[in-house]
C-alpha cells in the first residue's frame, strides 16, 4: 500500500491541474492541486475532482501556473488513467471544436466520449476471449464424471470456442467453467476476429474506375474530394474500393452515414465486400457497446468503422481515409448542446490527420458544391447509373381543380393499377405523418392548436388522438367541439397514415406497408417493413425516412404527393432540402432491370423550383440556387451564426438579443458584421416557450469569430442572459 505522505502547505509557485469539466456552461477550466507524489499526469488524462458539494469527472486540459496564487485550492482526488486517453490529433481537433464552437471545452469533451468514459469507467477490454482445454484437461477427459463440466469440457476438446458462442450453446457455463478451471482443466485465449474472405464487387464502370484512381493517386495526403454521383450510380463501390486500398495499407478508414442510412444492409455489405470486421457505431448500442467500439479504435484493433454524426469523435491513430455518404443530409447537423456539423469536423480532422476525405451524394450540399468550384475540393462525378438501370422518366400531375380521394387524383390511381397489374412495386410519399395535419369544426371553424405551441396539432389513429409534432403533446380527441359543443368534427387533409388506410382500401389484394417515425422506431423495425412488402406487387407509403438510400429493386413507379408547403418556406434553404428530398425519393425509382418512373403531383407545376429540377436537373437547380445565394451574400457566400433565446415573455427573450447586437456592435466597430433582428422565431410559441432569434453574419469567417470571441465574454455576464435560455449556433442549419 502506498505511503501518503505527510501534508505540505500547497506551494504557490507549483503547477496546477487545469481540469475541463462537463455539464457546466462556464467556458473555462477548474485549478486543482494535484495528487501527491503524481508527476506522470499529462493533459487527455481523466481526474474525479471535488466540486461544490459533490465529485465529478473531467480530463486535464493542461498542466501549469494557478489562475490566482494556488493557496486554497483542493487537491485532485485520483486520476483514472494512466496514459491520456484523448492525445494526439483528436486532442487538438476538439481543443479547435471548442474555439469554433465558442462551448466549454469541457463540454466539447463530454460530447466526444462515450456516456461510460465520460462517467469515470476504466477504458473496457476489446479482446474477444475464449476457452480451450489445458493439457491437464485433455487427460482428464476421461475420467471426468457425467455432468454439465464434462459436456462443456467435451466440447472445448473440439477446439476453442468464444465467451459469446458459449452464450449460445450452454446455459450457466460460467460455473461448469468455474469448476473446471478451479481443477487447472482449462484455460483463457484471445481469439482472433470472426472473418470470412472478402467477396468480390462487380468491375467497376469507367467513370467508377476514375474516381477510384483520383483517390488512390493522393492517398497519402489531405484532399477532400466530392463524389458528385447520380443515385444509383455505384458511389458506395467507389467508398469499398478506396477502404480496401486502406486496409491493405494497414490503415483506418471512419464512414460516416446518416440516422436512417445504417441498416444492417449496409453493414452487411461492407462486411462481405473487405472481409475484415467491420464495427458499427450509432444511437441504438447499449453504453457498453459503444465504449468497446471507442477503444478498440483507440487500441487500432477497429479497422473499420461506419457510425452515424456522433462517430466523428472516434479516435483513429492509423487513420488512412474519412468517408462522408450523403454529405447533404440534415442528420449530421447536431441541434443542441455542442452544435457541430459531423462532415465539417470530418473535414477539420482529415486536414489534421493528413488523410484523404471523401464526401458523396447525389444532391451535394451548396456548400460542398461552392468548396469544388472554388477548387477547395476536387469534383468528381458519376453520370450514369451502374449496371444496366436507366434514371427515371419524371411526369408532372397537375390537380389543379381536381377531384381528389384522400390528396391522391385519379391519374395516380390509375398509374399504381397499372404498376401493380404489372407485377411492380409503388412508394407513394407524403411528408406528413399521422392521419390528418389538421382537425376542423365544420361548424363554428374551431381547429385543434397545441396549448403549448403555435401549431396545429395532427390527428392520430385515426382521428383518436391528437399529437403536437413539435412538443410531443398527445391527447385523447374531443368527441365534441370544445368551442360550440357541435358533432361535426372532421381530419383535414391527409397524413401517411390516412393514405395506407385509403390504399388498403383501394387495393386489398396487395401488401401496403408504411415507413414513418409512428411505424419504424429503428433501423431493425425499417428492415422489418422493407421484408413484409416482399418481392411481388406491393405498396410503400412513407416519409423522408424512404428517401435515403434504400436499394428496392422491385420499385418502379415513385409518386410523390404534398409538397407544395416546402415551394413556399421562409427558410432559406428550404428550396434546397426540398430539391434534395424530391431528386433522392425519385433516386428510388427502377434501380434495377426495370425502367422506373416518378410521378409528382402538386398544385404548382409552374413554380419555377420545379421546372428547373425537371428540364436541368439537380446540377441546374444547384446553379441557379448558388447564384442567388450569390446575390444576397447568404452561405455558402457568407458566414453565419445565430444567436437564439427563449423565455415565458417575448419581451425578455427580445431585450437579451437587443443586448447581443449592442454587444457585438460595441466590442467589432470595424468589423464588416451583419446583424439581422431580433426577430421572432418561424414558430414563435413552442412547448410553452416565446422563442426570438439574432443572425449576425459577415463574408470573412475570421471577422465572424473574432467578433463573436470579443463579445461573448460580456454578453455571458448580461443580467439579461439569467432570465432567457440562450445558445449560440455557428453555421446554423435550420433558421427556427
Ligand atoms: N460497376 C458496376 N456494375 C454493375 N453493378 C454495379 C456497379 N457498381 C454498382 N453496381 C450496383 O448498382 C447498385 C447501386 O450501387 P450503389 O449502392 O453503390 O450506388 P450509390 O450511388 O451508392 O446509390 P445511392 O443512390 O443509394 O447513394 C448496387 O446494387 C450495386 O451493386
Ligand atoms: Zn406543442
Amino acid at each position: 500500500m502506498p505511503v501518503t505522505p505527510p501534508p505540505t502547505p500547497s506551494n504557490p509557485t507549483r503547477a496546477v491541474w487545469k481540469v475541463a469539466i462537463g455539464g457546466l456552461p462556464l467556458p473555462r477550466l477548474f485549478d486543482y492541486r494535484p495528487i501527491e507524489g503524481d508527476d506522470g499526469a499529462v493533459p487527455g488524462c481523466r481526474v474525479r475532482v471535488p466540486f461544490g458539494s459533490r465529485e465529478r469527472i473531467g480530463v486535464i486540459a493542461a498542466v501549469g501556473p494557478a489562475d490566482d496564487d494556488g493557496a486554497d485550492l483542493k487537491p485532485a482526488l485520483e486520476r483514472l488513467d494512466a496514459t491520456p486517453l484523448l492525445a494526439g490529433e483528436l486532442w487538438d481537433s476538439l481543443r479547435w471544436l471548442a474555439h469554433y464552437t465558442h462551448e466549454p471545452f469541457g463540454e466539447v469533451v463530454a460530447t466526444a466520449l462515450p456516456t461510460l468514459l465520460r462517467h469515470g469507467e476504466p477504458l473496457p477490454h476489446t479482446d474477444r476471449l475464449g476457452w480451450r482445454l489445458s493439457a491437464a484437461g485433455v487427460d482428464a477427459l476421461p475420467r471426468l464424471r457425467p455432468g454439465r463440466p464434462r459436456r462443456l469440457a467435451e466440447r472445448l476438446a473440439q477446439g476453442e470456442v468464444a465467451e459469446d458462442e458459449l452464450d449460445s450453446l450452454f446455459d450457466d457455463w460460467r460455473a461448469a467453467l468455474r469448476s473446471l478451471d478451479g481443477r487447472g482443466l482449462v484455460e483463457q485465449v484471445v481469439m482472433t476476429p470472426a472473418t470470412a474472405p472478402a467477396q468480390p464487387g462487380p468491375e467497376p464502370n469507367d467513370e467508377q474506375r476514375a474516381a477510384i484512381d483520383a483517390l488512390l493517386a493522393s492517398r497519402d495526403a489531405f484532399g477532400a474530394f466530392l463524389l458528385d454521383g447520380i443515385t444509383g450510380s455505384g458511389k458506395t463501390e467507389v467508398y469499398l474500393h478506396a477502404i480496401a486500398d486502406c486496409l491493405a495499407r494497414g490503415k483506418q478508414a471512419l464512414v460516416l452515414v446518416p440516422e436512417i442510412g445504417l441498416t444492417p444492409q449496409t453493414l452487411a455489405r461492407f462486411r462481405a465486400r473487405l472481409g475484415v470486421p467491420v464495427y458499427a457505431l450509432h444511437s441504438g448500442l447499449s453504453d457498453g457497446e459503444r465504449a468497446r467500439t471507442w477503444a478498440a479504435c483507440l487500441r487500432g484493433q477497429a479497422r473499420v468503422v461506419v457510425g452515424t454524426r456522433s462517430a466523428v469523435f472516434l479516435p483513429l491513430p492509423d487513420a488512412g481515409l474519412i468517408v462522408v455518404d450523403e454529405e447533404h443530409d440534415g442528420s449530421y447537423k447536431q441541434l443542441d448542446g455542442i452544435r457541430y456539423h459531423a462532415r465539417d469536423f470530418a473535414i477539420y480532422r482529415a486536414s489534421q490527420l493528413n488523410v484523404p476525405i471523401v464526401l458523396g451524394s447525389a444532391t451535394p450540399s451548396m456548400e460542398s458544391l461552392r468548396n469544388a468550384r472554388t477548387q477547395r475540393y476536387t469534383h468528381l462525378h458519376l453520370r450514369k447509373r451502374a449496371g444496366v438501370a436507366k434514371p427515371p422518366a419524371v411526369r408532372v400531375i397537375d390537380i389543379r381543380k381536381r377531384a381528389l380521394d384522400a390528396g391522391l387524383s385519379n391519374e395516380l390511381i390509375d398509374a399504381l393499377s397499372r404498376t401493380l397489374e404489372a407485377g411492380g412495386q409503388a412508394l407513394v410519399f407524403k411528408n406528413r405523418r399521422g392521419y390528418a395535419p389538421v382537425l376542423l369544426c365544420h361548424d363554428c371553424g374551431w381547429s385543434a392548436e397545441c396549448p403549448r405551441c403555435d401549431a396545429s396539432m395532427t390527428v392520430h389513429a385515426k382521428g383518436r388522438r391528437l399529437q403536437c409534432h413539435h412538443c410531443g403533446a398527445s391527447k385523447r380527441s374531443p368527441d365534441a367541439c370544445p368551442d360550440c359543443g357541435g358533432l361535426a368534427l372532421q381530419p383535414q387533409g391527409a397524413g401517411t397514415e390516412k393514405l395506407e388506410e385509403t390504399l388498403a382500401a383501394r387495393f386489398p389484394q396487395v401488401p401496403v406497408v408504411r415507413i414513418d417515425k409512428g411505424t419504424t422506431r429503428n433501423r431493425d423495425a425499417l428492415v422489418g417493413h422493407i421484408e413484409a412488402l416482399g418481392q411481388g406487387p406491393g405498396l410503400l407509403v412513407g416519409t423522408q425516412m424512404l428517401a435515403k438510400g434504400h436499394d428496392l429493386p422491385g420499385l418502379t413507379l415513385v409518386a410523390v404527393v404534398g409538397i407544395d408547403e416546402g415551394l413556399f418556406s421562409a427558410d432559406f434553404r428550404a428550396p434546397e432540402k426540398l430539391a434534395q428530398l424530391l431528386v433522392q425519393v425519385s433516386g428510388r425509382a427502377g434501380r434495377a432491370d426495370r425502367p422506373g418512373e416518378v410521378l409528382l403531383q402538386t398544385h404548382h407545376p409552374e413554380h419555377p423550383l420545379l421546372h428547373t429540377l425537371l428540364t436541368g436537373g439537380y446540377a441546374q437547380f444547384a446553379d441557379e440556387e448558388l447564384a442567388l445565394r450569390e446575390e444576397v451574400q447568404f452561405p455558402p457566400f457568407a458566414h453565419m451564426a445565430m444567436f437564439r433565446a427563449e423565455a415565458r415573455d417575448m419581451d425578455v427573450a427580445n431585450a437579451f438579443l437587443v443586448q447581443v447586437r449592442a454587444h457585438l456592435e460595441a466590442t467589432s466597430p470595424g468589423a464588416v458584421l451583419t446583424t439581422h433582428g431580433p426577430l421572432p422565431a418561424p414558430m414563435p410559441r413552442r412547448a410553452g416557450y416565446q422563442r426570438a432569434q439574432l443572425v449576425v453574419s459577415s463574408n470573412a469567417r475570421p471577422a465572424l469569430h473574432a467578433a463573436l470571441d470579443a463579445a461573448l465574454p460580456s454578453i455571458r455576464e448580461l443580467p439579461e442572459a439569467r432570465r432567457v435560455r440562450w445558445s449560440l449556433d455557428v453555421d446554423p442549419v435550420d433558421l427556427y
